[in-house]
């Protein structure tokens, strides 16, 4: 039922910007204030995939996964490096161009794929800086809960399944509330939007949306080799071209992160730029990762040293998070 509450607060969140459309599209600092909670938003949706359910409390998964703006502001300061404002300023220079695409290197289902839905909702429907989202999944569900294409296909019929959310009763079996019967038609709306966006691709896979469990795809292979992703471009050079002509390559997760930094134990300070190598300078980057493994960069001294000695395992408890972007090379 909780699970509900937030998809169905993002829903209503995501109705009530209409009305504000035409007003956010004209006055870019108030759209960066939504633009600021929807990368939270998307991020934090990152921090419960299943290997963390194990070791966190009900309450905690609730606490990571809660939506609102309150509930973020209360998590930035886990942030322990943020680059939203230069992502931000990246994506305003795509303003009045038409063929602006954006990139997700999608990680978990469930949960986070519905973040990744309504952050690139939000982007192609309410900002003037994009006009395409390819999502790029997994063939195979290599750290289990991987997207693949067939979870891909399946999430949004799901949603508008009748039986994935029953009805609401109270306690006593008394009727849905109006505001629950709302919000449910919110989130019907607004997944609605995302079939038609699907339908007449704005919305693309990376790879044949019919792709069964195991395919083979050019374009999707190298996500579950061995290899870190500095090797991309000899090894995955159809990949690495087509991410070549994005306007932004948004990576999800801690998987990700791990190979895009090629799982070395860095010094902490060690620059993001440095640690991405050879792939620094080729597209715009942007890592939105929460902590669950060792590998750590982009962070200050002072602040890892800190967080050494507090004795917290904040390299991994996914308490933590880091918002790393790198620019294209002029
Ligand atoms: O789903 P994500 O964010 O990519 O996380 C995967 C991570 O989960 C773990 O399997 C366990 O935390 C890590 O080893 C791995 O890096």
């Amino acid at each position: 039922m909780q699970r509900r509450g937030f998809l169905a607060e993002l829903a209503t969140t995501m109705h009530e910007l209409e009305k504000d459309k035409d007003s956010l599209a004209a006055n870019p600092e108030n759209l960066k204030v939504i633009f600021e909670e929807m990368v939270e938003m998307c991020l934090w949706g990152n921090a419960t995939d299943l290997s963390m359910l194990t070791h966190l409390s009900h309450e905690q998964i609730q606490h990571l996964q809660s939506v609102g703006r309150d509930a973020q502001a209360a998590r930035a300061e886990f942030i322990l490096r943020d680059d939203q404002e230069k992502v931000w300023d990246h994506l305003k220079s795509f303003a009045g161009k038409t063929d602006s695409r954006i990139d997700f290197v999608l990680d978990n289902g469930g949960f986070e794929l519905f973040t990744d839905f309504v952050f690139a909702d939000f982007l192609v429907t309410y900002t003037p800086y994009a006009s395409k989202v390819v999502f790029h999944p997994k063939l195979i569900p290599w750290f289990v809960s991987d997207v693949t294409p067939p979870d891909f296909r399946s999430t949004t019929k799901s949603l508008l399944s009748p039986s994935f959310f029953p009805q609401e009763a109270t306690p006593e079996g008394a009727p849905a509330t109006d505001s629950s019967e709302e919000s449910r038609a919110h989130l019907y709306k607004m997944v609605k939007r995302w079939e038609s966006y699907i339908d007449s691709g704005v919305f693309a896979l990376s790879v044949p949306i019919d792709s069964p469990l195991g395919a083979s795809d050019k374009k999707a292979n190298f996500w579950t080799t061995p290899y870190p992703y500095w090797n991309m471009k000899e090894l995955a050079p159809e990949l690495h071209k087509s991410l070549s002509d994005s306007s932004l390559v948004i990576f999800k997760g801690d998987l990700n992160f791990r190979k895009l930094t090629g799982d070395v134990q860095w010094p902490t300070s060690t620059p993001f730029e440095t640690a991405i190598g050879p792939l620094a300078g080729s597209f715009p980057i942007l890592s939105l990762r929460t902590n669950k493994a060792d590998v750590i960069v982009a962070i200050d001294d002072e602040v890892a040293e800190k967080l050494e000695s507090s004795g917290e395992k904040w390299r991994y408890n996914g308490k933590y998070a880091v918002v790393l972007f790198q620019p294209r090379s002029e």
